[in-house]
């Protein structure tokens, strides 16, 4: 189980400059096993293309090193306390995406302006509160985890699956390291799309309920048609 959850990390970490998503050591996917309570994480600043599966580090709950000769991710901390607060979720990608971070930087949620969006986001990609100085100052990283799910205390994680950190960028989950990285590759897709759209047009208004549940349950829930 642990073996496969590695080499599925791995894969979906290298998918990240294969998608355009990270520049340099940027960025960084994980994933979970539940059953375990264990988690698999990219080792922090290490070349993408340098990372093996022994480069990977195994930490416990409470970000405890289980397993491996790397230091963890610097950002950890938040993916865990995504995990700990998302129980849904099997897989957690940070990138830099430079099209959501914009959005992150303007601190604004991306509405949900189009079919694309729909068939992936049940409405607008919200963007977190600017971090306190005393969040910036103590545990940041675990802050930055705290203000995610702060942002989502009305929202269903599994409907939305990623979130823009003010000023910082993007997270996107799923339920395994690869359905995270493809709603991360979505999130940068419609940001780029919403972000035109939004110059061509400032007066443009999110898509209609109907639509955005047309395209969206099509694709998800008990009544999904989508596909084979
Ligand atoms: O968000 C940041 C830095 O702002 C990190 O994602 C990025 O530097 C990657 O860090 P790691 O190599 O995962 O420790």
């Amino acid at each position: 189980m642990l073996e496969q959850l590695k080499q599925k990390v791995l894969e979906a970490n290298l998918q990240l400059p294969s998608y355009r998503l990270v520049t340099f050591t940027w960025g960084n996917v994980s994933g979970i096993d539940r059953e375990q309570g264990l988690v698999v994480i990219k080792p922090s600043g290490v070349a993408y293309d340098q990372i093996t599966k022994d480069d990977l580090v195994v930490v416990d709950l409470e970000g405890n090193i289980v397993e491996g000769k790397r230091k963890p991710s610097s950002d950890t901390p938040t993916h865990l306390v995504l995990y700990k607060s998302f129980p849904s979720i099997g897989g957690i990608v940070h990138t830099h995406s430079p099209w959501a971070t914009i959005w992150a930087q303007a601190g604004k949620g991306i509405p949900a302006l189009g079919t694309t969006h729909a068939d992936y986001f049940y409405g607008e990609i919200p963007c977190t509160r600017k971090m306190t100085e005393a969040e910036i100052k103590g545990a940041y990283e675990m802050e930055t985890g705290n203000v995610i799910v702060e942002t989502f205390r009305f929202l269903d994680p599994t409907q939305v699956p990623g979130v823009l950190v003010h000023s910082h960028g993007p997270f996107a989950w799923g339920d395994d390291p690869y359905s995270a990285v493809h709603n991360a590759v979505v999130l940068e897709e419609v940001a780029k799309m919403a972000a035109r759209t939004c110059h061509l047009n400032p007066n443009v208004q999110p898509i209609d309920q109907s639509l955005l549940d047309r395209h969206y349950l099509r694709k998800h829930g008990a009544h999904a048609y989508y596909g084979q």
